[in-house]
């Protein structure tokens, strides 16, 4: 038990699919592992643990925005011995050909500031993904006929942001989406030598303002969650 993870040692997988949403983590688990068990509710942070395809897998929310992430990230690794950590979020498109439902597999996490930042200090290092699991998701949406993106991303500490300056250069410099979490999650996972991905669902578009509803953002983005587990378990 952590402060913010009540699972008992053993609970946890050591692989772990991260949705911001714990509601999301909860459709996930019941649709996708057998004899998924909840093994976290403090602060309504949902986190469930059970198999797929005779793997063990933990799906836990992340909450919204790098800090939360961070705490269930930090807890997750040293306190319960996590190794392959993926995102499954939701993101806004930025691109013309980034549209609704599209997956997005970032390759790279862009910031403005990340928690890290505190301590990384004027370092500016590049949070990138981990290519095996990268390359193996990108043969899943491949293998699904999912239309997928590979490229750099932006984490954003804002939904609601008013700096259209950075939304201008984002979309100039072929970002192709963006998000509040995967730059954190890819610091976190170098720091401490695990493996981590962000994989991504097209739910909105910043420039057409095309939207999805919340009920479909939270039960309706399977392929991501598909392409997750394949990748998480690809043969190396
Ligand atoms: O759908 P999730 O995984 O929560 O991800 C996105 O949605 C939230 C904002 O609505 C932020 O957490 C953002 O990163
Ligand atoms: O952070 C996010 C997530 C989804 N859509 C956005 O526009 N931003």
């Amino acid at each position: 038990m952590t402060t913010h993870i009540g699972a008992a040692p053993g609970e946890i997988a050591e692989t772990v699919l991260l949705p911001g949403d714990p509601l999301r983590a909860q459709w996930a688990a019941e649709t996708f592992l057998d004899g998924a068990t909840c093994v976290n509710r403090v602060r309504g942070m949902l986190g469930f643990t059970g198999t797929w395809r005779g793997h063990r897998v933990t799906i836990h929310g992340s909450g919204m925005g790098m800090p939360s992430l961070s705490i269930y990230v930090n807890e997750l690794i040293r306190d319960y011995g996590a190794r392959t950590l993926i995102r499954v979020g939701s993101a806004g498109g930025l691109q013309p050909h980034t549209g609704l439902r599209d997956v997005i597999l970032a390759q790279a996490a862009s910031s403005v500031s990340t928690p890290s930042s505190a301590l990384l200090r004027e370092l500016n290092l590049a949070p990138v993904a981990d290519w095996g699991l990268l390359s193996a998701a990108h043969r899943a949406a491949e293998g699904r006929g999912t239309r997928s993106h590979v490229g750099v991303i932006h984490s954003s500490d804002t939904f609601y942001s008013e700096r259209d300056d950075h939304t201008e250069q984002l979309i100039r410099h072929g970002v192709l989406g963006i998000e509040m979490e995967a730059a954190e999650l890819y610091l976190l996972a170098a720091r401490h030598k695990v493996r981590a991905l962000a994989v991504l669902t097209v739910s909105d578009h910043v420039v057409t303002h095309e939207a999805l509803p919340s009920d479909q953002r939270e039960r309706s983005f399977a392929d991501m969650i598909e392409i997750a587990l394949e990748a998480a378990f690809a043969a190396p």
